[in-house]
């Protein structure tokens, strides 16, 4: 772990105008740093913000102010090739459904091998069937998996293709925008505790959005709290919701449902009134 910061994000601000007079804020005025090595997850309710700050972090959607620094390097939204590219290098994406970088009527190795033939121009076929075995016995599947269509593979192994996927591009960074959300908690924790060991030995970095403190918990280091496309709290997870000071933070830590949780009530109104 360490205190550089490989992401830094400064001012975000990114409004999204729905007709004349109707308009909704995403992020307002939004900073947030993601250590080196570490994984900061970023948790609110639905509509908060979340998925905008990932992409505008990444580049899939621009800002109307603010910046976006990755290894010390500005980003900006582009749509040229190379630029892709390169960023890509850098800071790969893993979504909530994994179907769609996959082709229903193609092995799934295939996604894998299109990815090698964009980073990994110094590999033959030999060169990347070998690279693509490889990346499958890291995230825990074998050559069978690899030749399947994806029909044929669980929600978790569709997962694990994902993630090999961006392992593929060997970047610095995942953004994970509710990758483990979908799955029943079991393959759940397994693919959690594959990301941990890919963190440890690629010495990766996660940007982790989530809307399950359980896997806040779990996996990250640091969180940040978002309401209404701002940052209301920050912190090291421990400190945040062990000891949050925000009204907020509080009731969604209360509505959480954890062993013996029963809902309670009205705590969702308590929650969207909660002052921020
Ligand atoms: N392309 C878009 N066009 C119009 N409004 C958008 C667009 N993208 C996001 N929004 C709006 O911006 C706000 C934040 O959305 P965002 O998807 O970032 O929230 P979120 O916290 O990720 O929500 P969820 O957990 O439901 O995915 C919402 O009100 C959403 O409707």
């Amino acid at each position: 772990m360490s205190d550089t910061p490989i992401i830094e994000a400064q001012g975000l601000t990114r409004t999204f105008h729905l007709g004349r007079k109707s308009s909704v804020t995403a992020l307002d005025n939004v900073r947030c740093e993601l250590r080196e090595g570490t994984c900061l997850a970023v948790v609110g309710e639905s509509g908060s913000g979340k998925s905008t700050l990932a992409r505008v972090i990444v580049g899939l959607e621009s800002a109307d102010a603010g910046t976006v620094r990755i290894a010390g390097t500005e980003v900006k939204p582009t749509t040229a090739r190379r630029q892709l590219r390169e960023r890509a290098k850098l800071v790969q994406m893993v979504f909530q459904d994994p179907q769609g970088s996959l082709n229903r009527s193609l092995p799934v190795s295939v996604t894998i091998d299109e990815m090698l033939r964009a980073h990994r121009p110094d590999l033959d076929a030999a060169g990347r069937r070998a690279r693509v075995l490889e990346l499958f016995a890291e995230v825990g599947l074998t050559e069978r998996h690899a030749d399947a269509k994806p029909a044929a593979l669980s929600g978790g192994q569709k997962q694990r293709v994902a993630i090999a996927r961006a392992l593929a591009a060997e970047p610095k960074i995942i953004v994970l925008d509710e990758a483990v959300s979908a799955l029943d908690v079991s393959v759940q924790a397994q693919v959690l505790e594959l990301l941990k060991r890919l963190r440890e030995e690629h010495g990766l970095s996660y940007l982790f959005i989530t809307h399950d403190l359980s896997v806040v918990r779990d996996i990250a280091d640091d969180v940040v709290v978002m309401r209404h496309g701002r940052i209301i709290e920050r912190g090291p997870v421990s400190t945040v919701l062990d000891d949050p000071q925000e009204p907020y933070t509080k009731l969604l830590i209360a509505s959480a449902p954890r062993p013996g949780w029963k809902p309670q009530r009205g705590l969702r109104d308590a929650l969207l009134g909660a002052e921020g």
